[in-house]
């Protein structure tokens, strides 16, 4: 058999990141890693222990004493922050608009890399977030930038709200996104960034079945 890879896909927000890297990680039998889902747990234990997100400090000795876990489910990821299943808790907007200040803690970063690799190590592995193909996996056989136009992005999570009962107004989730996608691209430690190596694709005019083929079909010529 055919030693197994890593595959890094990074890219900003509603990109179709997560939703194509677990198409590809079932595919190929490879486990998945929503590395966004544990940025996402830790802002929603910090904002419900009232702490002052501003502080790399207070948000990096909690996450010293969080549990955060990823199991595989029949809709692809189930996450646990200290034993409770928060699956549905980490994609409100009031998550969503304070993560990315967690996210750029030098604190949060360190630790969170550090489980990140440990959780792919020696392993077939699909990983999506920000920052997996120039900091977590540097050395991933197949690293892939996926974007789409912000217009495009932010139509997609307003129907994707929609089948979650979230009704944000369209203009309010393109301009989040917009926001969203400069802080972490701003960031002082590991921002958001395509790799040298990384392969650009742009999913605007794709379909999800064309966007996961397209990766496949270059994870097949990684795999000869
Ligand atoms: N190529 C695509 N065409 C149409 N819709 C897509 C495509 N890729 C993803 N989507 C949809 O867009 C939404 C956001 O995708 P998601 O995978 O959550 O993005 P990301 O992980 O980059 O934030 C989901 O509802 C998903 O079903
Ligand atoms: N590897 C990663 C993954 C996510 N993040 C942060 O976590 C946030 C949420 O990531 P996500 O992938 O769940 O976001 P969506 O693209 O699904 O909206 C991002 O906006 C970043 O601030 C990060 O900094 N590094």
């Amino acid at each position: 058999m055919t030693k197994p890879i890593q595959i890094a896909i990074d890219g900003p927000a509603a990109a179709g990141k997560s939703t194509i890297a677990k198409i590809v990680a079932e595919k190929l039998g490879y486990i998945y890693i929503d590395t966004g889902a544990m940025y996402r747990a830790i802002t929603l234990k910090a904002l419900q222990e009232g702490l002052n997100l501003a502080s790399n400090e207070e948000v990096g000795e909690l996450l010293k004493n969080t549990v955060i876990d990823l199991q595989p489910s029949e809709n692809g990821q189930l996450v646990f922050l200290d034993q409770k299943n928060v699956t549905e808790d980490i994609r409100s907007q009031y998550v969503t608009k304070a993560v990315s200040e967690i996210a750029a803690h030098e604190a949060v970063r360190e630790q969170m890399v550090h489980l990140q690799q440990q959780l792919a190590h020696g392993r077939g592995v699909v990983m999506d977030g920000r920052d997996i193909g120039t900091h977590v996996l540097p050395d991933a056989a197949l690293k892939i930038f996926m974007s789409a136009s912000v217009e495009e992005r932010a139509r997609r999570r307003f129907e994707e709200n929609k089948k979650r009962n979230i009704d944000t107004p369209l203009e309010e989730l393109q301009k989040e996104i917009a926001e969203r996608d400069k802080l972490d691209s701003e960031r002082e430690f590991a921002p958001l960034r395509k790799a040298e190596d990384a392969i650009f694709l742009d999913t605007t005019a794709l379909t999800i079945e064309e966007a996961a083929l397209a990766i496949l079909k270059l994870t097949a010529e990684r795999l000869k």
